[in-house]
């Protein structure tokens, strides 16, 4: 019998029996706030942060509220089996941590503790190649967790290759290859601060870890910690690439390639052409193109356009089950979320993470059966009504 994720539900109610309570939030739409009052502006503000004035990131949750769920009656939804297959692997729910870099500004264990708590709960963890930790150490935390890894699609080749050559052999199977950062988008809250987080982890970085990108520095990082950001800055991606480009991944990456920060359905054409595996229908949480279309607004023509040819996942603004429900329902595999669980890290470190995972995963199961669903595979568009803008 498959797991029942709305289980945590009464474990918590149990526990509370004894007199405990659960030491977060369970609506997890509190916990930026609680994350800012502990840790303060600085980091929170470039976790919370998105593009201009925010258009996107509020497009993204308007999208989502736009859409309701029209719950069915009398469908037998006494067992249900959340796990989907995604890209050759079979999961215990549509759900991944997305890739968030340099986590160390959230938590001391940054994202060794984010990915011990997705392996622990059994969900793949998607590590940033802007990690704030070497991603064989992070590799190393996980045991057998499904480890997958994002790429920053360096300027010079030797980095990428060396970056591509070092997740192979730590394990990674699947690779992410972020299209929405050519160039940091416009950030305001950061801009405002000059907050830029790289300095705070120069020392452990993953990048500022790679030979190859030691060897484009003509001083050791250690003795000019700045130089060495700016030249993060100016070479981890790269404006100049063009669809031709993938080619040299394809070759260089044996296992699933997925492109992160598809919105259009031209480009899924593209993608389905270019032999990749999968795309992530994504605005990067907003935090790139100001004025952008809402992610679950471009996701349909997207799915549609994918056909059976890729594998269509989204991420940008889940936040609670019913969200994770109304992505599925608009033909999305499985969803990825960022923010929450970089919050669940900064108020509890592992256990943080585990606790988001927990909740959305619960309230997940609990409105897919409350809507009349066994599967996640099941909910369509049918499941949904759009309110009026
Ligand atoms: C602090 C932060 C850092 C991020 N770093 C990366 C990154 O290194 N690579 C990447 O592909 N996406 C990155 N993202 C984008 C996420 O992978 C994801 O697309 C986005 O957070 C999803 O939206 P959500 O936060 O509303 O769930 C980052 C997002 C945040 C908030
Ligand atoms: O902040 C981000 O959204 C992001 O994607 C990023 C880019 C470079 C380094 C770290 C994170």
């Amino acid at each position: 019998m498959a797991k029942h994720w709305a289980d945590f539900q009464y474990e918590i109610y149990l526990q509370g029996m004894t007199g405990s309570v659960p030491r977060l939030p369970t609506d997890l739409t509190r916990l930026e706030e609680l994350t800012e009052q502990r840790l303060g502006q600085g980091p929170v503000g470039y976790v919370a942060g998105s593009a201009g004035s925010g258009s996107t990131a509020a497009a993204n949750r308007a999208a989502l509220d736009r859409r309701r769920i029209v719950p069915r009656m009398l469908r037998d939804v006494e067992q249900r089996d959340l796990s989907v297959e995604v890209l050759g692997r079979s999961l215990p729910a549509p759900l991944a941590l997305a890739p968030v870099g340099v986590l160390s500004i959230m938590h001391p264990e940054a994202e060794p503790a984010a990915a011990r708590a997705a392996a622990a709960q059994g969900v793949p963890y998607i590590l940033s190649s802007a990690s704030s930790t070497p991603m064989e150490e992070v590799a190393g935390a996980m045991g057998d967790g499904e480890r997958w890894f994002q790429l920053y699609w360096a300027k010079d080749r030797e980095v990428t290759a060396s970056f591509l050559a070092r997740a192979k052999a730590a394990g990674f199977t699947a690779l992410f290859v972020t299209l929405d950062t050519p160039l940091l988008g416009w950030r305001p809250r950061d801009l405002d601060r000059a907050y830029l987080p790289f300095l705070h982890c120069v020392g452990t970085a993953n990048y500022f870890s790679d030979p190859a990108f030691r060897a484009g520095l003509a001083k050791p990082v250690q003795e000019d910690p700045q130089a060495a950001v700016r030249h993060f800055v100016g070479m981890f991606a790269d404006p100049a690439k063009t669809w031709p480009d993938l080619a040299f991944l394809r070759e260089n990456w044996d296992g699933p390639i997925v492109l992160k920060g598809v919105l259009h359905p031209d480009d899924a054409r593209r993608a389905a052409e270019a032999g990749v595996d999968g795309v992530v229908v994504s605005n990067h949480g907003g935090r790139q193109v100001a004025g952008s279309v809402a992610a679950a607004d471009a996701l349909p023509r997207v799915v549609e356009a994918a056909g059976d040819r890729l594998t269509v996942l989204f991420d940008s603004g889940i936040r609670t089950g019913d969200d994770i429900f109304k992505a599925l329902a608009l033909g999305a595999r499985a969803v990825l979320v960022g923010r929450p669980y970089a919050y669940g890290l900064g108020l509890d470190g592992q256990a943080g993470v585990e606790h988001v995972i927990r909740c959305l995963l619960a309230e997940f199961d609990l409105t897919l059966a409350l809507s009349g669903h066994s599967r996640p595979t099941t909910p369509s568009a049918d499941d949904l009504t759009e309110e009026a803008r």
